[in-house]
């Protein structure tokens, strides 16, 4: 795992619009989007960078992580729409190559069989954009979620149920079920980015990064990964007790490396 600590969001936003655009470049380009505040800034950057650099997202397919049960499609804070408005809206990407679980789907744990089928048939993510839960969730994997899931429904803690409500009228509107893919799923990405920014989010990222591999702490699957780079934030990185050796490597990391 790669720690970057930067100077602000937009050095973030930076970094992570420069490993999309590799990827994008590519054949066939699979790109994994993330919801929530934290990618809102490299979101932004990309479609800057679509339109003044001619960054083209023409070929690439899209998966959300994750979507709120019983909630239509059509709700403005259904994933499937906030990632339009936020993204898909803004750049040249088919919108019928955005792929996200439908939250009002009959058979709900059918629909997440078949959304993880969908993934695998692409054959996997080549880049999934994570942010991370106050309390170490990525995607919609609450603490004590199995390291091994595969995509499926889950219930919401409160607190997520809290820290999301500012996205609704009300806490009684914010749904207690969701569908996301699994620690397992969001795994078979070949590379995962991790964002968080502020020290809301400190505590949450040194469990994640420094902590034991541990269902407590969904995020810290990024230590089983072979190809895992998290920036934060000076705030964020205030829990983490090797941040002068992250700074140390950072500063001396070979010209001819990338993230
Ligand atoms: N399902 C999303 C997560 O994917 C996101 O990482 C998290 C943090 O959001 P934010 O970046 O707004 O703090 O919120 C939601 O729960």
């Amino acid at each position: 795992m790669e720690v970057v600590i930067c100077s602000s969001a937009e050095q973030i936003g930076a970094h992570v619009a420069d490993v999309y655009a590799e990827v994008l470049r590519g054949d066939d380009p699979v790109i994994g989007l993330a919801t929530g505040s934290s990618p809102l800034v490299a979101y932004g950057e990309l479609i800057r960078r679509h339109r003044e650099d001619g960054l083209s997202f023409a070929h690439a397919t899209a998966f959300l992580l994750d979507e709120y049960a019983g909630l239509a499609r059509s709700h403005p804070e259904s994933y499937h729409a906030v990632i339009r408005r936020e993204l898909v809206d803004h750049v040249d990407i088919d919108p019928a190559r955005v792929h996200s679980p439908d939250g009002e789907a009959h058979d709900l744990a059918e629909e997440c069989r078949r959304y993880d089928a969908a993934i695998e048939a692409v054959g996997g993510v080549d880049v999934q954009l994570l942010g991370i839960g106050t309390d170490g969730h990525i995607g919609f994997n609450e603490p004590m979620s199995s390291l091994s899931s595969r995509t499926r429904p889950k219930t919401l803690t409160q607190q997520t149920r809290e820290d999301n409500a500012r996205f609704f009228d009300s806490i009684d509107d914010v749904p207690h079920h969701v569908l996301t893919q699994g620690l397992g799923t969001i795994r078979t990405a070949h590379h995962l980015l991790l964002v968080a920014t502020g020290a809301g989010k400190a505590d949450a990222v040194a469990a994640a990064v420094e902590g034991p591999l541990a269902a407590r702490c969904p995020a810290s699957i990024l230590q089983l990964h072979p190809h895992a780079t998290v920036f934060v934030d000076e705030a964020a990185a205030s829990g983490l007790e090797y941040a002068d050796y992250y700074r140390y490597a950072y500063a001396h990391k070979p010209a001819w490396q990338t993230f």
